[in-house]
């Protein structure tokens, strides 16, 4: 079995390929994004309504970036935008800046959500750090009450990817693009009814330097 790492790991990872080995956090996101995006295609979801429903950490910005790829390949897709922008990491502002170029249309109607015959959930990955409430919860929430299909970017948002625990109410997905490593959270019974089928992407983030096998 591939490794699985926890959410610290994955934070040092993170870091370590930004800040030492000098990859661009946007690099990385990009690369996430592709990798969701090759795996929606392989997976053959229904492509006609798509809506991305995004918050405004990094999680949310790989959700942006796979709307602007689906987007530029004519596929109806729009954002359904959970948090404040203004607030969104840098990363993700710059998603939202490349997505208002496009002209993909943001929708503030959960309606949207409920009608999409697929949804990409973007919008809690490794940065979740309590229950979710309100506004999130009422998303997740209509998510995982309509017939769309659900794909995951990274962890089905609301999963803690460390204990698999659902932290008030948690997305049920068809698959989830985990980025460079599975989750440990998501090799526990809770963590694999909400995961679905993992796909682990390589984005160039390595556990150890001068990588002689990413297995
Ligand atoms: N670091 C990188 O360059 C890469 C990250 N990738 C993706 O980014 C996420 C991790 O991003 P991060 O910004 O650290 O965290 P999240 O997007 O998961 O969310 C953090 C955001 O949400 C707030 N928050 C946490 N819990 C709650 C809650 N219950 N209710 C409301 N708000 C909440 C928190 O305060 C933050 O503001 C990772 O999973 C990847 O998807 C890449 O893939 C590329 C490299
Ligand atoms: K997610």
């Amino acid at each position: 079995m591939s490794k699985a790492i926890t959410i610290a790991q994955a934070q040092r990872y993170d870091a370590h390929t930004i800040d030492t080995v000098g990859i661009p956090s946007m690099v990385l996101m990009e690369r996430a994004a592709l990798a969701t995006f090759n795996n929606l295609l392989n997976d053959d979801y229904d492509l006609n309504r798509v809506v991305v429903v995004a918050a405004t950490g990094n999680n949310g910005g790989d959700g942006i970036a796979v709307a602007r790829l689906l987007k530029i390949r004519n596929i109806d897709v729009s954002i359904y935008l959970l948090g404040n922008p203004d607030k969104a990491t840098e990363q993700t502002q710059q998603q939202l800046k490349i997505a208002r170029y496009y002209q993909i249309p943001f929708t503030s109607d959960l309606n949207d959500v409920i009608n999409a015959t697929t949804i990409i959930d973007a919008i809690f990955g490794v940065g979740l750090s309590r229950d979710v409430t309100g506004d999130f919860a009422a998303a997740i929430n209509a998510i995982n009450a309509t017939d769309a299909s659900t794909v995951a970017i990274d962890v089905p948002s609301g999963i803690n990817a460390d204990s698999g625990a659902t932290l008030g109410v948690a997305v049920v997905a068809d698959s989830t693009t985990t980025m460079a490593y599975n989750k440990v959270g998501l090799l526990t019974v809770n963590g694999k009814h909400h995961a679905g089928t993992v796909h682990v992407a390589d984005i160039g983030v390595y556990a150890q330097d001068h990588v002689e096998s990413i297995k």
